[in-house]
């Protein structure tokens, strides 16, 4: 008699499966850029990310100016000199100040050649008749001047491609002039929910059913990175409808992410349509929550099934998906900064050979540092350990346990583009 086959392939050992710093190794190194670059006005362009380097068309600022209202002049400040002219901002070629005398000068407006400095008109003294002015000693030569250049020289070159475009960066852009701006085209992104237990938020629900919370998630999830995402619904759980769904998606989009199914139970679809379909590069990870994850090919598009569990849904976004659409995006991808801090809690024991992410945020300690708190549960359907916390805890692969103080990682949520 043959051995009944006990345990299915979804049960690997953790040591079977491929590690977390693998698996983002993977997703980094072996997808590339398919975005196609594109000319986007700065007004669309924040959170695009930068198809081509950016070099500084000319010095900002463009001209030497006064960085105070007050009066230019000639350094040392001999006292009290003649006001002989006015150079308010907008100016473009104020005329050289004759010698001995100091210009009423505006900020930002242009300096005139002859003087080097600027007194504050507070530390000035004015006649009446604002004829002549009385400048304070002691300021340095070049006060209060602002240096052609001295915020960016032209033709350094400010931003890389890959960039991600922050606010800051398009101040940069609009100071040199740039209306435009060649950034990768939005990926196109299908998301779909499985399982016939799902229902549509809105709709009725009756016991044994839930309600699809991973889309929203998903889809407000990928609204922190530039792509447009075809919502694909709730597919049942039924191998052809789900193979014929994922087929015709893979033809328009460049990534497709799925949750639920994701096992290999006898009503878990997923993995068994990539098969069919395409080509599966992954399946399971040594990581908690986030096990079951996949990831292959559908011919150019791109396929990550994520588990159905809403916690395991999220951090495999955050982990692995992220990275993953940020490559194929264009952009330049950048671990998650993890900021060690003592733990305010306990782990009396864990799995060695996996890597786990607790839900956690970091509270003022007794001696005023921060200190990292856990979520109490670790079940991967709590989103209300989510929702209350503001980062990740990682717990290394090799950690047995974690005691009160010892150094723990935190990953904020803002690393991973999560704010508030
Ligand atoms: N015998 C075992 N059972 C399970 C294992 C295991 O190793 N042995 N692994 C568990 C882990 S870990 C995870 S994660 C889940 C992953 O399973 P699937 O991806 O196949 O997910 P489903 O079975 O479809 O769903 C799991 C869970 O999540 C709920 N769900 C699914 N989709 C949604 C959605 N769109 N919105 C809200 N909630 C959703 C679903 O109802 C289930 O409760 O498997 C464990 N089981
Ligand atoms: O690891 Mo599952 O992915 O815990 O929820």
């Amino acid at each position: 008699m043959n051995a009944r086959k006990l345990l299915d392939d979804c049960f690997l050992h953790d040591s079977e499966r491929m590690r977390h710093a693998d698996c983002v190794a993977l997703l980094t190194s072996r997808l590339s850029c398919v975005a196609a670059p594109e000319i986007v006005p700065l007004g669309a362009a924040p959170g695009r990310w930068l198809a081509a380097p950016v070099t500084a068309p000319r010095d900002v600022p463009l001209h030497r100016n006064s960085a105070v209202d007050g009066y230019a002049f000639a350094a040392p400040a001999p006292g009290s000199l003649p006001v002989s002219a006015r150079i308010a901002a907008g100016v473009t070629a104020p005329p050289p100040l004759a010698a001995g005398t100091a210009a009423r000068i505006f900020t930002g407006a242009p300096m005139p050649k002859g003087a080097d400095s600027v007194a504050m008109q507070e530390d000035c003294t004015a006649s009446e008749d604002g004829t002549t002015v009385t400048i304070p000693s002691g300021l340095k030569p070049g006060a209060n001047v602002r240096q052609a250049g001295e915020d960016v020289a032209a033709g350094s070159t400010v931003l890389g491609p890959g960039t991600r475009l922050r606010p800051q960066d398009i101040a940069a852009l609009a100071s040199f002039g740039l209306a435009e701006v060649s950034a990768h085209r939005p990926l196109r992104i299908a998301v779909l929910s499985n399982g016939d237990e799902l229902r549509e938020a809105g709709a009725q629900i009756a016991p044994g059913q839930v309600f699809d919370s991973n889309r929203a998630m998903l889809k407000a999830l990928a609204a922190t990175l530039p792509v447009a995402v075809t919502d694909l619904g709730i597919l049942p759980d039924d191998a052809a409808t789900i193979e014929a769904a994922i087929a015709e998606a893979a033809r328009s989009h460049d990534a497709i992410l799925t949750t639920g199914g994701a096992s290999r139970g006898e009503e878990d679809h997923i993995v068994a349509a990539i098969d069919r379909l395409g080509t599966r590069h992954l399946w399971q990870i040594a990581v908690k929550p986030g096990r079951p994850m996949s990831f292959g090919q559908i011919g150019d598009c791109v396929f990550l099934g994520l588990p159905g569990n809403p916690v395991a849904a999220f951090v495999c976004f955050l982990l692995y998906v992220r990275p993953a659409l940020t490559v194929l995006g264009g952009g330049s991808y950048v671990e998650p900064t993890r900021f060690p801090v003592p733990a305010g809690f306990a782990v009396a024991k864990k799995k060695t050979g996996r890597r786990e992410f607790w839900r956690g945020w970091l509270e003022t300690g007794p001696d005023g540092r921060p200190v990292a708190r856990k979520f109490a549960r670790d079940g991967s359907g709590l989103i209300s350990g989510l929702r209350q916390a503001t980062g990740l805890i990682e717990a290394a692969e090799e950690v047995t346990g974690v005691a009160e103080g010892d150094l723990v990682s935190f990953l904020p949520f803002s690393g991973f583009g999560i704010d508030g």
